[in-house]
């Protein structure tokens, strides 16, 4: 049996990509742009005949609600789902709650863009006791809640669990839906693409746009593309995904 497909899809815009603020792990909503992006999402997804046997989310609800949206444009209301914290947003420490374009003015270019985009530098870690924090929430409950994560740290906590639950799906010719977020998407398509770790810096995720992957037996993509500009995953809106990726690379200019 060929393997299934593997349509990654960003929740739609945030309150708190709205106003430009460092998310992580915090739980927010999703404005009224956000809400009919994931309801466009679903359309995309039927008219290219995308139709997902099962979904995967973050424990976010941005993505939870984003998903939701997209399998009711898509009438698949009905699939089974798994939710799993190995998909939240990489949680971005104490810069949770920041203004981004203030947090560049006040540290410099270099500095900003190391904790935004370095794979290995985690940014400075959260108060647990902090306002901001997710140590004590009842769903992380049998979770080490990270208090500040790098690319690395989300790829270490994710692909483990991508090659076994996600990925016995695909091997079982399902299409699969992973509904997420920037940069644990970036994680898989680091992956996906075979991306270096010094070239991953330049990817970019927009929201609420479908990209889909065929994918081999190890869970690659079938033509890896390695190129952070131009992933071999298809968008299914591909104008707005590359005004979308361009406006998520210049957020600290806001
Ligand atoms: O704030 C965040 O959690 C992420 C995604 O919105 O931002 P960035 O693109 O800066 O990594």
């Amino acid at each position: 049996m060929s393997n299934g497909k593997l349509i990654l899809m960003r929740h739609g815009e945030s309150e708190w990509n709205a106003s430009n603020q460092f998310t992580g792990w915090q739980d927010v909503n999703l404005t009224d742009k956000g809400v009919a992006e994931g309801k466009r999402a679903g359309l995309l997804l039927a008219e290219n005949s995308l139709l997902p046997d099962v979904l995967y989310t973050s424990l976010l609800k941005r993505a939870i609600i984003t998903a939701n949206l997209a399998l009711e444009s898509a009438d698949r209301l009905w699939i089974p789902v798994v939710r799993d914290w190995r998909l939240n947003e990489r949680h971005y420490g104490a810069l949770q709650g920041l203004n981004k374009a203030e947090t560049k003015d006040k540290y410099g270019d270099e500095q900003f863009m190391l904790w935004r985009r370095s794979y290995d530098t985690p940014p400075p870690a959260i108060d647990p006791d902090g306002e901001y924090s997710q140590v004590g929430d009842p769903r992380y409950a049998d979770v080490e809640v990270p208090l500040t994560e790098c690319l690395l740290d989300v790829v270490k906590r994710l692909m483990p669990y991508f090659q076994e639950s996600i990925g016995a799906d695909l091997r079982a010719g399902k299409t699969v839906l992973v509904a997420a977020h920037g940069n644990s998407l970036r994680a898989l398509v680091k992956h996906l693409d075979d991306i270096s770790d010094a070239d991953i810096a330049q990817l970019n995720i927009p929201t609420g746009n479908p990209l889909v992957y065929e994918v081999d037996e190890d869970l690659r993509s079938v033509s890896p593309s390695k190129d952070p500009l131009a992933p071999s995953g298809r968008y299914l809106d591909p104008e707005a995904a590359a005004a979308g990726a361009a406006a998520v690379a210049a957020q600290g200019n806001k």
